[in-house]
C-alpha cells in the first residue's frame, strides 16, 4: 500500500523490539557476583536498561554498594562476554512484534534499529532470532561512538541517511528514544510495556501504544494531526 504515511520506521531494540530483560539480568547479576556483590532481582534491573551496557552495570554497582571505577572496564568486558553467549535464551519480540512487522513489509516500509546496546551485540542478537535479514540497518550505541549515543540526534540522522528515508518515524520505550527522535526532528511513539525510564505518558511521545497492534493506526493518525 503506498499510501502509508511513513517510509522507514525505526525501533529502539531493548524494551521496545524484543524483551531482553531476562537475559540483560542475567548478564549483570553474573558481572555482579564476580564483583562479589549480591545479585539484584529482574524487577529492579529493568529499569537500569536504556543507556547501554556501561550505564546498566553503573547503576547495578550504584544498588549494590558503589562504583569502583578501577574494576569497572574489566567488569563490562566480563558481563558482555557473558551476554554475548547467552544472548537469545529468553529473549524474543513483544506480543504482535511480528504481526506488525509483516504488516509494515507489506506496506513497502522499511523496518531500522538504533539501540544504545553495542552495535556487535545487537547484530548477534537479531541474526540469533533469524531477524537480521528484515532490518535496513542496525545502528549501534557504538556505532558512531559512544558520545553519539541516544539522547542525541545522532543515531537517528544516520538512520534516515543509511535508508534514505523520506519520512521517518520512532518508536522506543525511554527518555534516550524520545530525547533523541525529538532532537532530530521525527515523530517518536512509546511503547507502554518497555522498560519506561519514567510512567510511558510522561516520556513526552507524539502517542503511546500498549499493544503492538495499535503501531500501524497510530502512525497513520500521527501523520494527519
Ligand atoms: O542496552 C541498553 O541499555 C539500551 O538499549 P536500547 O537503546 O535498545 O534500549
Ligand atoms: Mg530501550
Amino acid at each position: 500500500m503506498a499510501d502509508f504515511p511513513f517510509d522507514v520506521v525505526g525501533f529502539d531494540l531493548d524494551g521496545t523490539l524484543l524483551d531482553t530483560a531476562y537475559d540483560l539480568g542475567h548478564a549483570l547479576n553474573h558481572a555482579l557476583s564476580l564483583a562479589g556483590r549480591p545479585t539484584i532481582p529482574l524487577e529492579d534491573v529493568r529499569s537500569l536498561i536504556g543507556g547501554g551496557t556501561g550505564q546498566m552495570l553503573r547503576g547495578g554497582l550504584m544498588r549494590t554498594g558503589g562504583i569502583d571505577e578501577a574494576e569497572l572496564p574489566g567488569l563490562t568486558e566480563e558481563l558482555v562476554s557473558f551476554y554475548a553467549n547467552n544472548i537469545a535464551r529468553h529473549t524474543a519480540l513483544y506480543p504482535g512484534g511480528e504481526t506488525m512487522l509483516s504488516d509494515l513489509e507489506s506496506r513497502g516500509v522499511k523496518i531500522a534499529v538504533a539501540t544504545n546496546k553495542r552495535e556487535a551485540l545487537a547484530r548477534r542478537l537479531f541474526d540469533e532470532l533469524g531477524l537480521t535479514p528484515r532490518l535496513a540497518t542496525i545502528i549501534g550505541g557504538d556505532t558512531l561512538g559512544l558520545d553519539r549515543a541516544k539522547p542525541k540526534p545522532d543515531m537517528l540522522f544516520e538512520m534516515v541517511r543509511r535508508t534514505g528515508a523520506s519520512r521517518a518515524a520512532f518508536v522506543g520505550d525511554t527518555t534516550y528514544d524520545v530525547g533523541a527522535a525529538k532532537a532530530a526532528g521525527l515523530p517518536v511513539v512509546a511503547v507502554s510495556f518497555g522498560f519506561c525510564d519514567l510512567p510511558p505518558r510522561e516520556l513526552g511521545a507524539d502517542a503511546v501504544i500498549d499493544h503492538f497492534d495499535e503501531l500501524i493506526p497510530t502512525l497513520e493518525h500521527l501523520a494527519t494531526a
